[in-house]
Protein backbone atom coordinates (compact mmCIF):
# COMPACT_ATOMS: atom_id res chain seq x y z
CA UNK A 1 0.00 0.00 0.00
CA UNK A 2 1.46 3.41 -1.10
CA UNK A 3 1.02 6.62 1.07
CA UNK A 4 -0.50 9.17 -0.58
CA UNK A 5 1.77 12.05 -0.91
CA UNK A 6 -0.34 14.49 0.00
CA UNK A 7 -2.75 14.65 2.73
CA UNK A 8 -6.40 16.00 2.35
CA UNK A 9 -6.57 19.29 4.21
CA UNK A 10 -9.36 18.77 7.12
CA UNK A 11 -9.50 18.33 10.95
CA UNK A 12 -8.00 15.14 11.98
CA UNK A 13 -10.45 12.92 13.36
CA UNK A 14 -8.63 10.38 15.65
CA UNK A 15 -10.28 6.82 15.06
CA UNK A 16 -10.95 4.44 17.73
CA UNK A 17 -9.89 0.97 18.72
CA UNK A 18 -12.75 -1.78 17.68
CA UNK A 19 -12.77 -4.92 19.35
CA UNK A 20 -15.10 -8.32 18.41
CA UNK A 21 -15.16 -10.58 21.16
CA UNK A 22 -16.27 -14.17 20.53
CA UNK A 23 -19.13 -12.47 18.29
CA UNK A 24 -21.45 -15.16 16.87
CA UNK A 25 -24.53 -14.48 14.38
CA UNK A 26 -26.77 -17.35 13.02
CA UNK A 27 -29.71 -16.93 10.82
CA UNK A 28 -32.82 -18.50 12.24
CA UNK A 29 -31.75 -22.04 13.03
CA UNK A 30 -29.38 -22.59 10.50
CA UNK A 31 -25.41 -22.95 10.52
CA UNK A 32 -25.45 -19.67 7.94
CA UNK A 33 -24.24 -16.95 9.45
CA UNK A 34 -20.50 -15.99 11.40
CA UNK A 35 -18.49 -16.87 14.24
CA UNK A 36 -16.91 -16.91 16.57
CA UNK A 37 -15.13 -14.16 15.39
CA UNK A 38 -12.42 -12.45 17.52
CA UNK A 39 -10.84 -9.56 16.21
CA UNK A 40 -8.79 -6.41 17.70
CA UNK A 41 -8.71 -2.97 14.99
CA UNK A 42 -6.01 -0.73 16.19
CA UNK A 43 -7.28 3.26 16.24
CA UNK A 44 -6.27 4.48 12.69
CA UNK A 45 -6.28 1.12 11.53
CA UNK A 46 -7.31 0.71 7.42
CA UNK A 47 -8.22 -3.20 7.89
CA UNK A 48 -9.62 -4.66 4.32
CA UNK A 49 -12.02 -7.74 5.05
CA UNK A 50 -12.18 -10.13 2.01
CA UNK A 51 -13.99 -13.59 1.37
CA UNK A 52 -15.94 -15.15 -1.68
CA UNK A 53 -19.82 -15.02 -1.94
CA UNK A 54 -21.21 -16.21 1.32
CA UNK A 55 -18.87 -16.42 3.50
CA UNK A 56 -19.91 -13.57 5.87
CA UNK A 57 -18.68 -10.18 4.87
CA UNK A 58 -21.70 -8.59 4.77
CA UNK A 59 -23.32 -9.98 8.37
CA UNK A 60 -19.41 -8.91 10.11
CA UNK A 61 -20.54 -5.15 8.53
CA UNK A 62 -23.97 -5.29 9.62
CA UNK A 63 -22.71 -6.56 13.26
CA UNK A 64 -20.05 -3.63 13.20
CA UNK A 65 -23.02 -0.89 12.03
CA UNK A 66 -24.97 -2.33 14.60
CA UNK A 67 -28.44 -3.69 12.48
CA UNK A 68 -27.93 -6.77 13.71
CA UNK A 69 -27.04 -7.37 17.58
CA UNK A 70 -25.10 -11.08 18.06
CA UNK A 71 -26.24 -13.98 19.23
CA UNK A 72 -22.76 -14.50 21.89
CA UNK A 73 -20.13 -12.10 22.50
CA UNK A 74 -19.24 -8.88 22.31
CA UNK A 75 -18.27 -5.89 19.72
CA UNK A 76 -16.69 -2.41 21.73
CA UNK A 77 -15.45 0.85 20.04
CA UNK A 78 -13.48 2.20 21.95
CA UNK A 79 -14.31 1.30 25.74
CA UNK A 80 -18.08 0.98 25.18
CA UNK A 81 -20.14 -1.71 23.24
CA UNK A 82 -22.22 -1.53 20.09
CA UNK A 83 -25.30 -2.05 20.96
CA UNK A 84 -27.88 -0.89 17.89
CA UNK A 85 -27.08 2.19 15.24
CA UNK A 86 -24.01 4.44 17.10
CA UNK A 87 -23.21 7.74 15.98
CA UNK A 88 -19.58 6.84 16.09
CA UNK A 89 -19.50 4.98 13.27
CA UNK A 90 -20.88 5.44 9.41
CA UNK A 91 -21.30 3.36 6.72
CA UNK A 92 -20.85 3.52 2.57
CA UNK A 93 -22.88 1.33 0.45
CA UNK A 94 -22.19 -0.24 -3.03
CA UNK A 95 -24.94 1.63 -4.18
CA UNK A 96 -25.15 5.29 -3.34
CA UNK A 97 -28.69 5.63 -1.17
CA UNK A 98 -28.74 9.14 -1.68
CA UNK A 99 -31.92 11.27 -1.06
CA UNK A 100 -33.16 12.60 -4.61
CA UNK A 101 -34.87 15.22 -3.11
CA UNK A 102 -32.06 16.59 -1.33
CA UNK A 103 -29.53 18.58 -3.27
CA UNK A 104 -26.00 17.76 -2.65
CA UNK A 105 -25.10 19.57 -0.03
CA UNK A 106 -28.30 18.70 1.62
CA UNK A 107 -27.40 14.82 1.54
CA UNK A 108 -24.41 15.71 2.98
CA UNK A 109 -25.52 17.27 5.68
CA UNK A 110 -28.17 14.87 6.39
CA UNK A 111 -26.30 13.33 9.29
CA UNK A 112 -25.42 16.58 10.53
CA UNK A 113 -29.02 17.74 11.03
CA UNK A 114 -29.63 14.37 13.14
CA UNK A 115 -26.96 15.56 15.49
CA UNK A 116 -28.84 19.25 15.75
CA UNK A 117 -25.88 21.03 14.71
CA UNK A 118 -26.68 24.77 13.37
CA UNK A 119 -27.32 25.36 10.04
CA UNK A 120 -24.29 27.99 9.10
CA UNK A 121 -21.80 25.16 10.84
CA UNK A 122 -24.04 22.26 8.66
CA UNK A 123 -23.19 24.08 5.50
CA UNK A 124 -19.86 25.39 6.65
CA UNK A 125 -18.75 21.15 7.08
CA UNK A 126 -20.86 20.33 4.15
CA UNK A 127 -18.76 22.39 1.69
CA UNK A 128 -15.60 21.40 3.57
CA UNK A 129 -16.22 17.72 3.24
CA UNK A 130 -17.51 18.19 -0.62
CA UNK A 131 -14.29 19.70 -1.39
CA UNK A 132 -12.19 16.59 0.78
CA UNK A 133 -13.54 14.63 -1.53
CA UNK A 134 -12.96 16.47 -5.03
CA UNK A 135 -17.01 17.86 -5.54
CA UNK A 136 -16.06 22.06 -4.50
CA UNK A 137 -19.01 24.00 -5.58
CA UNK A 138 -21.56 20.78 -6.05
CA UNK A 139 -23.44 21.67 -3.27
CA UNK A 140 -26.51 23.21 -4.63
CA UNK A 141 -27.01 20.13 -7.67
CA UNK A 142 -29.48 18.38 -7.77
CA UNK A 143 -28.69 14.28 -7.39
CA UNK A 144 -29.56 13.06 -10.75
CA UNK A 145 -27.26 15.42 -12.51
CA UNK A 146 -23.96 13.41 -11.24
CA UNK A 147 -22.23 10.52 -12.54
CA UNK A 148 -21.88 7.27 -10.18
CA UNK A 149 -18.63 7.99 -9.82
CA UNK A 150 -19.59 11.69 -8.04
CA UNK A 151 -22.66 10.23 -6.33
CA UNK A 152 -20.32 7.40 -4.60
CA UNK A 153 -18.59 10.78 -3.63
CA UNK A 154 -21.14 12.51 -1.96
CA UNK A 155 -22.38 9.42 -0.17
CA UNK A 156 -18.41 9.17 1.01
CA UNK A 157 -18.91 12.88 2.14
CA UNK A 158 -21.90 12.54 3.56
CA UNK A 159 -20.82 9.62 5.67
CA UNK A 160 -17.49 11.81 6.60
CA UNK A 161 -19.16 15.00 8.01
CA UNK A 162 -20.28 13.93 10.62
CA UNK A 163 -16.46 12.82 11.79
CA UNK A 164 -17.02 9.24 12.59
CA UNK A 165 -14.37 7.55 14.59
CA UNK A 166 -15.14 4.09 12.69
CA UNK A 167 -15.86 4.23 9.16
CA UNK A 168 -17.27 0.83 7.74
CA UNK A 169 -17.04 0.28 3.77
CA UNK A 170 -19.37 -2.35 2.37
CA UNK A 171 -17.84 -2.88 -1.53
CA UNK A 172 -18.60 1.27 -1.94
CA UNK A 173 -16.54 1.32 -5.61
CA UNK A 174 -17.49 -1.80 -6.89
CA UNK A 175 -20.01 -0.74 -9.37
CA UNK A 176 -17.70 2.00 -10.72
CA UNK A 177 -15.41 1.53 -13.86
CA UNK A 178 -11.73 0.84 -13.23
CA UNK A 179 -10.28 3.98 -13.69
CA UNK A 180 -13.23 5.89 -10.86
CA UNK A 181 -12.16 3.37 -8.69
CA UNK A 182 -8.40 3.92 -8.83
CA UNK A 183 -8.64 7.46 -8.19
CA UNK A 184 -11.54 6.97 -5.67
CA UNK A 185 -9.12 4.17 -4.01
CA UNK A 186 -6.44 6.86 -3.78
CA UNK A 187 -8.73 9.34 -2.47
CA UNK A 188 -9.90 7.19 -0.01
CA UNK A 189 -6.92 6.78 1.26
CA UNK A 190 -6.02 10.19 1.20
CA UNK A 191 -8.61 11.33 3.59
CA UNK A 192 -8.06 8.31 5.92
CA UNK A 193 -4.15 9.35 5.98
CA UNK A 194 -5.36 12.89 6.77
CA UNK A 195 -8.09 12.13 9.36
CA UNK A 196 -6.74 8.79 10.87
CA UNK A 197 -10.31 7.55 11.29
CA UNK A 198 -10.11 3.38 11.23
CA UNK A 199 -11.38 1.91 8.44
CA UNK A 200 -13.04 -1.87 7.81
CA UNK A 201 -12.98 -2.09 4.15
CA UNK A 202 -14.96 -5.03 2.69
CA UNK A 203 -14.71 -6.50 -0.74
CA UNK A 204 -14.72 -9.44 -2.97
CA UNK A 205 -11.62 -8.38 -4.75
CA UNK A 206 -8.28 -9.51 -3.36
CA UNK A 207 -6.15 -7.22 -5.42
CA UNK A 208 -8.34 -4.09 -3.98
CA UNK A 209 -8.07 -5.40 -0.59
CA UNK A 210 -4.14 -5.60 -0.77
CA UNK A 211 -3.83 -2.01 -2.71
CA UNK A 212 -5.81 -0.34 0.09
CA UNK A 213 -5.25 -2.21 3.39
CA UNK A 214 -2.67 -1.94 6.05
CA UNK A 215 -4.08 -5.23 7.10
CA UNK A 216 -6.18 -8.48 5.13
CA UNK A 217 -8.16 -10.41 7.19
CA UNK A 218 -10.07 -13.32 5.08
CA UNK A 219 -13.35 -15.01 6.00
CA UNK A 220 -14.38 -17.86 4.63
CA UNK A 221 -17.58 -19.93 6.06
CA UNK A 222 -18.25 -17.06 8.44
CA UNK A 223 -14.65 -17.81 9.84
CA UNK A 224 -11.32 -15.91 9.91
CA UNK A 225 -9.22 -17.84 7.74
CA UNK A 226 -5.99 -15.81 7.57
CA UNK A 227 -5.47 -12.24 9.35
CA UNK A 228 -2.16 -10.50 8.37
CA UNK A 229 -0.44 -7.07 7.71
CA UNK A 230 -0.57 -6.78 3.81
CA UNK A 231 2.80 -6.34 3.25
CA UNK A 232 3.90 -9.65 4.98
CA UNK A 233 0.61 -11.33 3.05
CA UNK A 234 1.75 -14.54 1.27
CA UNK A 235 -1.06 -14.45 -1.92
CA UNK A 236 -0.84 -17.00 -3.58
CA UNK A 237 -1.78 -19.06 -0.13
CA UNK A 238 -4.27 -16.69 0.35
CA UNK A 239 -5.72 -16.79 -3.27
CA UNK A 240 -5.84 -20.57 -2.44
CA UNK A 241 -7.21 -20.44 0.91
CA UNK A 242 -10.34 -17.93 -0.42
CA UNK A 243 -10.97 -20.41 -3.48
CA UNK A 244 -10.09 -23.74 -1.97
N1 LIG B 1 -31.20 -12.94 5.80
C1 LIG B 1 -30.60 -14.12 5.76
N2 LIG B 1 -31.24 -15.26 6.12
C2 LIG B 1 -30.61 -16.45 6.12
N3 LIG B 1 -29.33 -16.64 5.77
C3 LIG B 1 -28.64 -15.55 5.38
C4 LIG B 1 -29.23 -14.24 5.38
N4 LIG B 1 -28.28 -13.35 4.97
C5 LIG B 1 -27.17 -14.07 4.74
N5 LIG B 1 -27.37 -15.38 5.00
C6 LIG B 1 -26.38 -16.45 4.90
O1 LIG B 1 -25.30 -16.15 5.78
C7 LIG B 1 -24.04 -16.47 5.15
C8 LIG B 1 -23.19 -15.22 5.05
O2 LIG B 1 -23.83 -14.32 4.13
P1 LIG B 1 -23.29 -12.86 3.81
O3 LIG B 1 -24.33 -12.16 3.01
O4 LIG B 1 -22.83 -12.23 5.06
O5 LIG B 1 -22.03 -13.20 2.89
P2 LIG B 1 -21.18 -12.24 1.94
O6 LIG B 1 -19.75 -12.66 2.11
O7 LIG B 1 -21.50 -10.82 2.23
O8 LIG B 1 -21.70 -12.62 0.49
P3 LIG B 1 -21.78 -11.70 -0.85
O9 LIG B 1 -20.36 -11.38 -1.22
O10 LIG B 1 -22.43 -12.62 -1.85
O11 LIG B 1 -22.61 -10.50 -0.53
C9 LIG B 1 -24.39 -17.11 3.82
O12 LIG B 1 -24.41 -18.50 3.99
C10 LIG B 1 -25.77 -16.56 3.50
O13 LIG B 1 -26.50 -17.48 2.71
Amino acid sequence: MTRPATAAATTPVQGLPLALDDVTYRYGRGQAGVGPLNLQVQPGEFLCVVGPSGSGKSTLLSLLAGFLRPQRGEIRLGETPVRGPDPRLTLVQQEAALFPWRTVAGNVAFGLERQRIPRAERAARANETLRLVGLEGYGPRRVHELSGGQRQRVSLARALAVQPRLLLLDEPFSALDDRTRTVLSDELLGIWWAQKVTVVFVTHNLDEALALGQRVVALRGGEVVLDDRARDLDVAKLRGTLEG
